[in-house]
């Protein structure tokens, strides 16, 4: 027996040839034709209570494909290859997989809040018999969406958002991911422009040293921001967040942007500071950036004078150590940083002024190795929402690294390295511990690597007590000097207020 949706199908297709005859009626018998057509319409809708809806593939803006077709082959491909028996496949500018969608004249059907939809995908055009490898160019695609005209509502209102907004997570989940930089541009008055190349950085939450509890906590992090886009809209919020990883070079600050990236799927937008002009041009980068991205500023306490008369106050009593790394990343940049007159309101501006807001979902991360430097404003909270600190090298993160490197989970040498990690405190990045664990060649062993691993801990405390001892000798140097100048100053105190008692008592000898 044929079932309900069958039944009406039939009758469409005879009103359908119906339809069809009376066409050519009305070529040849126009004066009838026109009294007729109400009349044909009313029976059709009668006997044919479905409601269709075409997407097509071209819309005609540009030749450029239509958005909602694009959707729906996404939101498609999910489940027509399991039900369409012929699929073709597809791929799709910056998408990084095939994408299997149902072959033309294909049916599947959807059920959504209790209501059966069909889905068609189908062709139309050309006539040409001529054989070609290419499809013809006048070949139009669409897709046919047919449903009850009762369950009107329930499809208009509510299902075509839902097709959409599955169809873009799909297509989002299955793009190729982009690392951008902006880069001076001789044509437009070298202003910077965005490029970028595939984002193709490995690391990830399980290639990343650091201790579990911290890395989970980044991660729930991520993932409650990432799903909480009614949440901030609620709170009157703009849907970003501030990330502020900060630590001594070699610990993983790059590293932990790479893997946060690909743990949400973002693009990654790297903001050289000191070649954008001003701070319009900053504006106009942020405004060019897309949803679902992560912003980095890296070494943001050396791309601009940003730290401004908070420094120069700071100036005399900064330790020699940190001086000197500030001037030498500095002096790197000076050369460029000439031409920017991008200013600390106007990067404030940038993180959270009303411009921030404009397409939501977006992380933006700064790095730097002194944290202390950075003016108060630029990190407060509300502004750099979380705060990373990324240290040395503790047994926890070894133990990640010697699995990473080595594929080792035990061995008897690791007790020797936690003493030296836990107890006696030997500072290392894990940069370093990474180098030392690197096998050199063919022929060595996860022990030689470990090995040679303890050896560069042991020499590293060796050199932690050059540098201490070297440093305590500056030191008492600085105060003998101190103390040394300060006697001379005495000295010559006392004898210009000897010269003086004696001028003085010549004086009175000559008056009496
Ligand atoms: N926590 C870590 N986990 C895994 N690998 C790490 C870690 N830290 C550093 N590395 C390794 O060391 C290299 C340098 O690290 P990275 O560039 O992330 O350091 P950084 O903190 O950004 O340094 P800088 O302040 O100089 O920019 C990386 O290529 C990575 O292989
Ligand atoms: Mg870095």
């Amino acid at each position: 027996m044929a079932t309900m949706g069958q039944l009406w199908t039939n009758t469409g297709s005879s009103l359908a040839t119906l339809m069809f005859i009376y066409t050519i009626f009305k070529q040849f018998f126009p004066q009838f034709g026109n009294h007729l057509e109400p009349y044909l319409h009313r029976l059709f809708s009668r006997f044919y209570p479905y409601i269709q809806i075409t997407f097509h593939e071209y819309s005609g803006e540009h030749f450029k494909r239509s958005e909602a077709y694009l959707g729906i082959q996404s939101y498609l491909s999910k489940d027509s290859s399991a039900r369409a028996k012929k699929l073709k496949a597809n791929t799709t500018k910056g998408s990084k997989s095939l994408v299997l969608s149902m072959d033309d004249r294909e049916e599947i059907t959807d059920d959504f809040e209790g209501v059966r939809v069909w889905w068609q995908s189908k062709k139309e055009g050309t006539t040409r018999q001529s054989f070609s490898f290419y499809p013809a160019a006048d070949e139009k695609r669409f897709y046919m969406l047919r449903f009850h005209r009762r369950d009107r509502e329930v499809i208009i209102e509510r299902y075509l958002e839902y097709v959409m907004r599955e169809g873009k997570t799909i297509e989002l989940k299955n793009r190729e991911r982009k690392l951008y930089s902006n880069t001076p541009q001789q044509s437009h008055g070298n202003q910077t422009k965005w490029s970028h190349v595939t984002f193709e950085h490995p690391a990830t939450f399980d290639t990343l040293a650091m201790e579990e509890n911290k890395k989970e906590e980044i991660k729930s992090d991520l993932i409650k921001f990432s799903k909480s886009k009614d949440y901030y809209k609620k709170i009157g919020k703009a849907w970003k967040r501030g990330y502020l990883l900060f630590g001594p070079p070699g610990t993983g600050k790059s590293t932990m942007i790479a893997a946060m990236a690909n743990f949400l799927e973002y693009d990654v937008y790297d903001l050289e500071l000191t070649t954008v002009k001003d701070n319009t041009h900053l504006r106009r980068l942020l405004i060019e950036t897309s949803a679902k991205s992560i912003i980095v500023i890296e070494d943001i306490d050396c791309s601009l004078n940003l730290t401004g008369q908070r420094k120069k106050k700071e100036e005399e009593e900064e330790d020699g150590d940190d001086k000197k790394a500030i001037e030498k990343k500095m002096m790197k940049n000076e050369g460029e940083n000439k031409e920017s007159k991008v200013t600390l309101s106007g990067l404030l501006n940038f993180i959270d002024g009303l411009w921030s807001a404009c397409g939501g979902e977006r992380i933006i991360v700064f790095t730097t190795n002194f944290v202390d430097k950075l003016d108060p404003a630029l990190i407060r909270k509300g502004r750099m929402d979380k705060h990373i600190e990324m240290s040395y090298c503790c047994f926890e993160a070894f133990k990640v690294l010697a699995k990473n490197y080595l594929d080792v989970e035990e061995s008897e040498l690791f007790e020797e390295i936690k003493r030296l990690l836990e107890v006696e405190e030997i500072k290392m990045t894990p940069a370093d511990v990474g180098e030392n664990l690197l096998p050199k060649s063919e022929k060595e062993g996860a022990e030689t690597c470990l090995k040679r691993l303890i050896e560069a801990l042991k020499e590293e405390k060796e050199e932690a007590k050059r540098k201490v001892e070297e440093e305590a000798k500056e030191k008492k140097e600085e105060e003998e000097e101190k103390q040394r100048k300060k006697e001379k100053r005495a000295e010559v105190e006392a004898d210009k207020e000897k010269k003086k008692k004696i001028e003085e008592n010549g004086e009175e000898g000559r008056q009496v």
